[in-house]
């Protein structure tokens, strides 16, 4: 499934339109399909508030009123401006709405909201379709702030249609104000801004529905990472051997931080690789063996060691950073690694941290790498402020794969895999539970667990993140978000990775 942004959905919608369904016809599928989804929610006798802006957005809302009240529900409809500022289709609905029973009232920014606030407090529903994908990036001025912060207040539930209204749909940050929706029916594909930033929360429960575009009718890149789209866990054949699932070196961890090591070596095993070796400094050895999973080899390394070390020995990955510390220079052994090796590398923590001090090695690398970095790693890494990549985080992540040809993964909320060809995967699971210390060492491990079976780079760092999100789920599902440890996360695996 892609996602899309605002732009590309209306061409989208132009080329269905050529194709010879008329834009009135589309707006009554799509509020047909929404209307669907909103009776199920409702029960006899409910009271709906529909709120209508001008364009399109609200012409899907007078369909949804319309239907409605066909099925015997009151409804009000509320519009934000005068009929004669309404868009062509949303005015034949217009037309279509007075012949129906619904209640309309216009609302005047002279008479202000007066009456309206109570008229929400007495709903049962408020239907939000005041902006959808045709808002633009300028301030709302008051009316539109009051007016989006008085739906906000009111208490009652909201669904939003398309998008919440205030949400910029190309990248999840809001305007002044922005409804905060229990659930947003999403018109055909999920717009980037439902997935980023403050989109998630805006959203509330996410529900799609079908209209009949085709997606693939605009060229687009960015698709949304679901089960059956991804290659791991690979089929194990009978005939076969530790080495054919890779054997995984892991260096991480150092005084005070062993923690990070442990999870990551055990998100490694736990994910389905052969063998997993753990370099780790020579003074942390001992508390390190005393903790490590027994099937588990340690060995010890000072930051001099080579490729050639760890080459030997049919190493099929090496995953390098997490709790390494800043206060060594491992610049020799991640040169020598991205020179001097074919082996695939995952960068991950501080490793990013000692790349970001000579970023241009990965130009020469001769070997496939993976940079896990969360929003801050990857300011340090390019030297961009973290707000402005909030802006265009699709552009930023988009931009540094292509250049330094790495698969990329910028970790939050609906983490985005970005690979040198420049498409971008949207993870589908996770929840805010796992934003707690360790989560992001088990995610490393599991990726190069995966990285170490025979996939490419991005099919397994696609695969870490579903499952290692799958598995937070799991866990919040059965014992809810705040307990939520990185150990649960592993513990969690079995569950879903079958
Ligand atoms: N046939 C189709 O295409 C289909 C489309 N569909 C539906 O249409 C929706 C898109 O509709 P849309 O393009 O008409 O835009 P929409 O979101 O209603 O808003 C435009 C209005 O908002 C205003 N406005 C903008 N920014 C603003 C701001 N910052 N502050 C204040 N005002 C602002 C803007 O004013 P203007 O810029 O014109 O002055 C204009 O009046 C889409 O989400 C889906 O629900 C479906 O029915 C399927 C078929
Ligand atoms: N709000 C959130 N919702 C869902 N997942 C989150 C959230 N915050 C962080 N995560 C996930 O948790 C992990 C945190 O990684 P990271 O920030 O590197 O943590 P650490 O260094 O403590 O291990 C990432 O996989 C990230 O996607
Ligand atoms: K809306």
């Amino acid at each position: 499934m892609k996602v899309v942004t605002p732009q590309e959905m209306a061409q989208m919608d132009q080329k269905t339109i050529a194709s010879g369904i008329s834009g009135i016809d589309l707006m009554e599928k799509a509020g047909t399909e929404c209307t669907r989804v909103i009776e199920s929610t409702l029960k006899e006798g409910m009271l709906i508030c529909v709120i209508c802006g001008p364009g399109n957005n609200g012409g899907d809302g007078q369909v949804i009123a319309r239907q409605l009240s066909e099925k015997g529900f009151s409804v009000q409809v509320f519009f934000t401006e005068p009929a004669d500022k309404m868009s062509p289709e949303s005015q034949t609905n217009y037309s279509r709405l007075r012949e129906s029973s619904v209640a309309v009232q216009f609302l005047s920014h002279e008479a202000g909201l007066e009456g309206f606030e109570a008229s929400l407090a007495g709903a049962d529903l408020v239907v939000d379709a005041v902006f959808g994908t045709g808002l633009k990036d300028r301030p709302l001025g008051e009316w539109y702030e009051t007016l989006l912060n008085a739906v906000n207040a009111c208490g009652k539930r909201i669904a939003a249609i398309d998008i919440p209204s205030g949400l910029r749909g190309d990248n999840g940050l809001t305007l002044e104000a922005a409804v905060e929706a229990d659930q947003t029916i999403i018109i055909q594909n999920y717009k980037v801004g439902c997935l980023l930033n403050d989109g998630p929360d805006c959203v509330g429960e996410p529900v799609l529905v079908d209209i009949g575009i085709d997606e693939n009718c605009v060229e687009n890149n960015k698709y949304f990472v679901q089960k059956q789209d991804l290659r791991c866990p690979v089929k194990r054949k009978k005939n076969s051997h530790k080495y054919d699932y890779g054997s995984v070196v892991i260096i991480a961890g150092s005084k005070g931080m062993i923690g990070a090591g442990l999870l990551a070596t055990e998100g490694a095993l736990k994910s389905g690789a052969g063998l997993v070796t753990s370099y780790v400094p020579l003074e942390v050895y001992l508390p390190v063996a005393a903790r490590s999973p027994v099937e588990v080899m340690i060995k010890t390394y000072d930051c001099n060691i080579t490729g050639e070390d760890i080459e030997h020995d049919r190493k099929r990955v090496v995953l390098i950073g997490p709790g390494i510390g800043r206060k060594k220079n491992y610049s020799i052994i991640l040169n020598d690694l991205l020179y001097n090796t074919t082996v695939p590398v995952v960068i991950d923590a501080d490793g990013l941290f000692h790349l970001s001090r000579n970023l241009d090695v990965l130009k020469e690398s001769k070997t496939p790498v993976i940079l896990t970095p969360h929003f801050g790693e990857f300011s340090t890494l390019t030297g961009v402020d973290r707000e402005e990549i909030l802006k265009d985080p699709i552009g930023h992540g988009r931009c540094f794969a292509e250049e330094y040809q790495v698969v990329l993964v910028l970790k939050g909320y609906r983490t985005m895999i970005f690979s040198p060809e420049g498409e971008v995967f949207f993870n589908s699971t996770s929840n805010p539970g796992m934003a707690t210390a360790g989560s992001g060492d088990v995610l490393a491990g599991m990726i190069a667990g995966f990285a170490g079976q025979s996939v490419d780079l991005l099919e397994a760092a696609k695969a870490g993140v579903f499952y290692h999100g799958a598995a937070g789920d799991y866990y919040a599902e059965h014992y809810g978000e705040s307990t939520l440890t990185a150990r649960n996360i592993i513990d969690s695996f079995k569950y879903v990775l079958k």
